[in-house]
């Protein structure tokens, strides 16, 4: 059981706002999300998600506010040394699957090997990171918590994409974050490694991890998600608990187009309104 300060929030993010180049993409976004909380940031294409998990790992920087309110604080503080806040947030991201490829084709490194950049927050290894048998062990115990024991010896580049996920999510947990950001966690996996996929983020929800899904796919939003933020043009639409904010109204404005929000025994599903304009 982790020990953890209940009464401050994982994160707040007050007005914030961010651009990218020249284009303002962040807007006055607020939010906050506590502990204990599971949390669906929601948004169509172009929304903001990136910008938000880019804001979140430093990565990007929000502007100043007049009274030197800090726009966003992570665990309370607003001032990180960004690699102790990479253990303590696990990250997994398209971009940083395709990072860890391309770097791969520089150097072999098997699957082991990748769980084991998570402790340096790091996207390869490196000749000066001195990597440790008590490191080898963990990366090992948390592979096979994944059900990739057999995945720690195979090269990276030889893994099929859902494999690949599941080790990805390995080395963000092998630190034992307080919590585990998912983006898009199911993109170009197939219905079963899809579901799969679903149930072992479920397990970690379950074992007292955090867990925030950022995607545009309602379909991701599994049943411990308590905590729903509905994002739109670098705007928060909506924020709150799962049943006021998950409805198909605010779908609706969210995705710019009337539909239906339905649910079955996998989930959450929506239907797009086929007589609207
Ligand atoms: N480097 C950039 N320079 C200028 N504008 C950018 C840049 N990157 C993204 N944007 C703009 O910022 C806005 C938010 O983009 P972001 O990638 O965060 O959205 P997203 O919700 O992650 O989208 P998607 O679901 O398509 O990945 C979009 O309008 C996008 O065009």
């Amino acid at each position: 059981m982790k020990h953890r300060d209940e009464q401050v929030p994982i994160l707040e993010f007050n007005n914030v706002i961010a651009y990218r180049n020249d284009t303002k993409v962040m807007d006055q976004f607020s939010m906050r999300i506590d502990q204990l909380q599971h949390t669906a940031i929601l948004g169509p294409n172009g929304a903001g998600k990136s910008t938000f998990i880019q804001l979140l790992t430093h990565q990007l920087h929000p502007l100043a506010t007049d009274d030197d309110t800090p726009p966003i604080r992570v665990f309370g503080k607003d001032h990180w040394v960004v690699s102790e806040l990479r253990k303590r947030i696990g990250i997994v991201s398209p971009e940083m699957e395709y990072e860890i490829l391309h770097n791969l084709k520089h150097g072999r490194t098997n699957g082991r090997g990748v769980v084991i950049t998570g402790f340096f927050s790091s996207m390869q290894l490196f000749a000066h990171h001195s990597i440790t048998d008590e490191m080898k062990r963990k990366a090992d115990r948390t592979l096979e918590m994944m059900d990739a024991g057999y995945l720690a010896d195979r090269m990276f580049n030889r893994m099929s994409t859902g494999e690949a996920r599941r080790v990805l999510i390995a080395r963000a947990l092998v630190t034992d974050p307080d919590v585990l950001v998912l983006d898009e966690p199911t993109t170009a996996l197939d219905p079963v490694a899809r579901e799969k996929c679903l149930q072992w983020i479920r397990n970690i929800a379950q074992q007292g991890t955090s867990v925030i899904i950022v995607t545009h796919h309602i379909e991701e939003i599994i049943p411990e998600i308590n905590n729903i933020v509905l994002l739109r043009d670098g705007k928060t639409i909506a924020s709150g608990p799962k049943d006021k904010v998950l409805t198909s109204k605010k779908l609706s404005t969210v995705y710019g187009h009337p539909l239906r929000l339905k649910e079955n025994n996998n989930g959450h599903y929506i239907e797009l309104n086929q007589d609207a304009s």
